[in-house]
């Protein structure tokens, strides 16, 4: 695995990377849950859009436009594509960066069916123009389209059939208010429990007519960082172990027999996680230590290691960012099976910096 020459660092092809890559986009089609009933977690998500929906389909009118929040792989495609199904409507499916000019969503707006679903992935990441536009598209179901140049420019209304919008994103703190306040329902997509997780495992291996017991599913789930998206994946990388190396039939040992060969270890961390916090530990005695001379440490970017790493080891209470540098806490050295310095000083002669 190369983590060197990764523009987009959440592009990085990991096994634990929640950014979808072409197996996935291929395999994902058919693991996708197709009405909400199959859709599972996200609760109070479920409930509001249910309510959502079902009132609109009784005044027959068209869904309120939708705004969906949340970090890659927890479940917005696939939300989006719930909300036409069960809206019985047509779904159309783009994103922020492939619309560059106001002209590029004037075409895809003014060929909209009637009651047609809109799916705009990474919203935020659209053009100020094309931003413009979609204010009025969403409030007034109208465009307008400049034609011509400079002074003799003239604006053509056009008057598009209603639809529904159903925006998603990353970051919804980057999204400008004038849009976020144009959305009729905002729901934010929480990382989901391990429960939840098995319950996705033991769906997709069923899909996959693959056998899986229930310490099987659990201990993928455990590993699988909140989210789905990397559960799913995981799961297919351990059927191949399954299928491989035993009967095809995945329990807990060869679940982690095999994410031991793809070192993704018991808690979800990857070989790079790892390298981050045992650099750290080892070298730096838990920190402060700065971003950079923790990538030289571990021969990454600064990048890579500040937005490829950093936000799991964060959420996990394992890393903090502090004015003073990088510090690990007390979890860290537990999850490393090291005993920090100040404990080895208190004389609780347990060991050293390097293994207990
Ligand atoms: N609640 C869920 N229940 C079952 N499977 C789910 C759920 N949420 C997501 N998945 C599965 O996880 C995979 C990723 O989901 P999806 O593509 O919808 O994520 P996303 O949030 O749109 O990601 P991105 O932001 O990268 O586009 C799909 O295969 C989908 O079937």
């Amino acid at each position: 695995m190369n983590w060197d020459d990764t523009t987009d660092p959440e592009a990085a092809e990991r096994l634990v990377g929640s950014v979808a890559d072409g197996e996935d986009q291929a395999v994902e089609a058919a693991l996708r849950p197709k009405d909400l009933d199959e859709f599972i977690g996200q609760e109070k998500v479920r409930e509001q859009l249910d309510l959502v929906l079902r009132a609109a389909r009784a005044r027959g009118a068209t869904a309120d436009h939708v705004l969906l929040s949340g970090a890659p792989g927890l479940g917005k495609t696939t939300l989006s594509m719930i909300i036409a199904a069960e809206m019985d409507a047509p779904i159309r499916i783009t994103s922020g960066p492939a619309i560059q000019h106001a002209g590029d969503l004037a075409a895809i707006l003014s060929s909209l069916q009637e009651g047609e679903v809109l799916f705009l992935d990474e919203i935020h990441r659209m053009s100020r123009p094309a931003e413009e536009m979609l204010y009025m598209a969403m409030e007034d179901f109208r465009v307008d389209v400049i034609v011509g140049k400079g002074p003799g420019a003239t604006a053509i209304p056009l008057e598009l059939p209603p639809f529904t919008l159903v925006g998603a994103t990353t970051r919804a703190g980057l999204l400008p208010p004038p849009l976020r306040d144009r959305f009729g329902f905002t729901a934010h997509m929480e990382f989901y429990e391990p429960t939840e997780l098995e319950r996705v495992i033991h769906r997709s291996a069923n899909l996959l007519d693959v056998g899986i017991e229930a310490d099987g599913a659990a201990e993928i789930a455990g590993r699988s960082r909140g989210t789905p998206r990397i559960a799913n994946r995981l799961l297919r990388r351990v059927r191949d172990y399954a299928q491989v190396k035993a009967d095809g039939h995945i329990t807990r040992e060869i679940a982690e027999a095999a994410l031991a060969v793809y070192e993704v270890d018991a808690r979800g961390l990857d070989r790079l996680d790892r390298a981050v916090l045992e650099a750290l530990l080892k070298l730096f005695g838990g920190g402060p230590v700065g971003l950079s001379t923790l990538a030289v440490a571990v021969g990454e970017e600064r990048e890579t290691v500040e937005e490829v790493a950093e936000p799991f080891l964060v959420r996990e209470g394992l890393l903090a960012r502090t004015p003073r540098g990088r510090v690990a806490t007390p979890a860290a050295w537990a999850h490393l099976g090291l005993v920090p310095p100040g404990a080895r000083a208190a004389g609780n002669g347990q060991g050293d910096l390097f293994g207990v």
